[in-house]
């Protein structure tokens, strides 16, 4: 077995800047140190040698709205690595009634070409004593995390009743409960009231949809969590009102962590007034891009802490299949890439004008999920015995983001002349060096499942608080004659 070391560049971690050689034999990093040697020499000279970046929540091949996301487990992980991205989770979603193990399978069947290392969230869209017990065997399998549609009235959606009782067996699972948090009831009412009064475009996708119903739903969803003893992970936050139910809850003590997207970082709600429908339609996503103030709110949550990762929810459609909804807003596919863009994005307007330390985008882009899902240090770490999940990043390469050049099949890019200053010399996926600087040498197959362990230290907290404070009957002996 051959070896390789990373040769003079500077190890950034979540927590720790220092110049370091970085040697990998085989999958795994075997020794940080000075002057090391191997038979094959990466020079990282000007760069920084990071975890590889892990991307929480996309979905490749999903079937939504009467389509399939365009891109697949091949052209999604590729367009990752490209990226510096590492690994992916996704999302396995059963139909109504559906088993969770055969919807499973399905998921299975997709990662085929999977160039880069992937995990699942197993999603709760119908609920019954089959799925309270499937969701046994999903942890068995090592997917820990359970998604809840809040919204998607009359396809993903589902009750309180029904989180409820999910986020309890997740307590009892040690697993994660993850939401995507809206108001579906009041998203329905508004859409429906929108489209009676003929407003039919792009732009009301957003009307549809204002930060209230996702502040709404967020707190909501934090409380039943509390009240089921179970940590909660928030994904695309895109509001101060869903980010102050976050701040709010952890100064309180709750585990809930936030998840921005890098959209809702850098674009705002004017894409949606473009005179072009498709320019329009092709950024139409839920929740939709906001304003200035709510963009400020979500980097200020990084920066303080109060919000914990940033992923894509990458989720492409073409033109044409955006094109559904032409003279319907609500038919639109809802969706948009980013897993290319995700690193170098934030990257440059996050690092490059001060709003991040590097540590800070090492921690939001790959080791705070990590640690979340259980899988710290073998992904999200430079340490010895980690899986050589390594991103060389070159902080003075540059490019322009541009459709004409991504890994993503769909003819389209939300980034589109956006000016990026950092990018990826090298990325390697255990080992494998999968880019060299624009020259893609991921290999499908390549990619491999990564089982997840439950119950990991928060939710073994939590359980033991709960079990402390649960209701206890108070055991009486002068007991009172009933007043009949
Ligand atoms: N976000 C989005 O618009 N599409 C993907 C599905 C979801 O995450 O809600
Ligand atoms: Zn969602
Ligand atoms: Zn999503």
């Amino acid at each position: 077995m051959g070896s390789t070391v990373v040769k003079n560049g500077t190890v950034v971690t979540a927590d720790l800047t220092y110049k370091a050689d970085v040697k990998i034999e085989g999958e795994t990093i075997v020794e940080i140190g000075q002057n090391l040697s191997g038979d094959t020499v990466l020079d990282a000279t000007g760069c920084y040698i990071m975890p590889g970046g892990i991307d929480p929540h996309t979905h490749l091949e999903m079937p939504f709205m009467g389509t399939y996301s365009a891109d697949d487990f091949e052209s999604g992980t590729r367009a990752g690595l490209a990226g510096g991205t590492t690994m992916v989770v996704d999302f396995c979603l059963p139909n109504p009634n559906q088993s969770l193990l055969e919807a499973l399978q399905m998921w299975d069947n997709k990662t085929g070409k999977a160039s880069a290392d992937y995990s699942f969230h197993m999603a709760i869209t119908w609920w019954s004593e089959q799925v309270w017990r499937e969701m046994a065997e999903v942890v068995d399998r090592g997917i820990t995390s359970f998604k809840h549609f809040m919204a998607y009235k009359g396809s993903l959606m589902v009750n309180d009743d029904e989180m409820f009782s999910s986020f309890q067996r997740c307590a009892d699972l040690g697993a994660l409960p993850l939401v995507h948090a809206e108001n579906g009831d009041v998203v329905a009412a508004m859409t429906a009231k929108l489209l009676a009064e003929g407003n039919n475009g792009p732009e009301a996708h957003a009307y549809s949809r204002p930060p209230e119903v996702e502040g709404e739903a967020t707190n909501r969803a934090i409380m039943i969590a509390d009240m089921a003893g179970v940590p909660l992970y928030v994904v695309h936050v895109s509001a101060e009102q869903s980010h102050e139910a976050i701040r709010r809850a952890r100064q309180k003590g709750m585990r809930v962590y936030g998840e921005p997207l890098i959209q809702h970082l850098t674009l705002d709600e004017s894409e949606y007034f473009n005179a072009d429908w498709d320019h329009a339609a092709r950024r139409v996503m839920s929740p939709p891009f906001r304003n200035k103030s709510h963009q400020d709110s979500l980097w200020a949550g990084l920066q303080s802490g109060s919000l914990s990762c940033v992923a894509t929810d990458h989720c492409a459609f073409t033109t044409d299949q955006k094109r559904t909804g032409v003279g319907n807003f609500a038919k639109i596919p809802n969706g948009t890439g980013g897993l290319e863009d995700r690193l170098p994005v934030l990257w440059t307007a996050g690092v490059n004008t001060g709003r991040l330390t590097m540590n800070e985008f090492v921690a939001v882009t790959s080791t705070n999920i990590a640690k979340i899902l259980n899988l710290y240090p073998k992904k999200g770490a430079v340490l010895v015995g980690a899986d050589a999940d390594l991103v060389v990043w070159d902080p003075k390469r540059k490019k322009t983001i541009s459709a004409a050049s991504q890994q993503s099949v769909i003819d389209y890019n939300v980034f589109e002349g956006f000016e990026v200053t950092g990018l990826p010399r090298y990325v390697l996926s255990r080992g494998k060096v999968s880019i060299v600087e624009s020259e893609v040498k991921a290999e499908p197959g390549h990619g491999r499942f990564v089982a997840r362990e439950a119950k990991n230290p928060v939710n073994r907290a939590l359980s033991q608080w709960k079990e402390i404070v649960a209701p206890r009957k108070v055991e009486r002996s002068g007991i009172p004659a009933t007043g009949v």
